[in-house]
């Protein structure tokens, strides 16, 4: 199957990565979705890209959003594979130039995606859906690589946006061990953190 062949070659490159992991929110965890990795691979990052371009063909949106910084380059890579424009919201205000929280020309009623790599708590999507919603767009659909099903896209939902992910961890870690590649205690070790650390407020 090729995702299956997609999973093996981000486990090869380090995508996916098992140890100690202190989260943006300050969770800890066992495991780490490092996509940053797989933007330097051509034959990888191009298969994702097309997998979520055509995921988000049918939301009819006129711009991707991306978030500083992980998602940026990804943002940037879906708008070009859609023929669309991109815009990015920073984590903080810039405090030189033009002092912006948005960079790009988003206008008003503009229907937009917002992308990330990866989702934990949601907290980093939400954020950015608000920032772009108090500028005037109007988020469709968010939009991540893997959700880590910690309960992130749920509290996207509860904002009323429509979301999804191309792959969740569990879904991942079944391939690897599947082929070999990571032994089933590992697995039942991710489970059972997985069941212990699910958000339920978000943002
Ligand atoms: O769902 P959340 O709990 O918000 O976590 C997911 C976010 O964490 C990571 O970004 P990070 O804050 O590490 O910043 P970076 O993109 O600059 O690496 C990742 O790229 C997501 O944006
Ligand atoms: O929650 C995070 O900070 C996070 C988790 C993860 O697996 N990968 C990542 O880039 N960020």
């Amino acid at each position: 199957m090729l995702n299956e062949e997609l999973i093996i070659d981000l486990y090869r490159v380090g995508a996916i990565k098992f140890g100690r992991f202190k989260l943006t929110s300050g969770i800890e965890s066992p495991f780490y979705i490092d996509l940053r990795l797989a933007i330097t691979y051509p034959g990888i990052y191009k298969r994702l890209v097309k997998l979520m371009a055509e995921s988000l063909s049918a939301f009819n949106i006129d711009v991707v959003t991306g978030i500083e910084t992980a998602s940026i380059p990804w943002a940037s890579m879906i708008a070009y594979e859609l023929n669309k424009g991109i815009v990015y919201v920073r984590k903080e205000v810039k405090e030189h130039g033009t002092a912006k929280l948005i960079e790009g020309d988003l206008k008003t009623g503009m229907r937009v995606a917002v992308i990330d790599d990866v989702i934990t708590t949601g907290n980093s999507i939400i954020r950015a859906i608000r920032i772009v919603r108090d500028h005037g767009g109007d988020v469709v659909v968010a939009a991540v690589f893997i959700d880590r099903e910690q309960g992130g896209l749920n509290a996207i939902r509860r904002e009323g946006i429509n979301a999804f992910a191309l792959f969740s961890v569990i879904d991942m870690i079944d391939v690897l061990v599947n082929n070999g590649l990571v032994s089933n205690e590992l697995r039942n070790s991710v489970i059972e953190y997985l069941v212990k650390n699910r958000v339920s407020t978000g943002a």
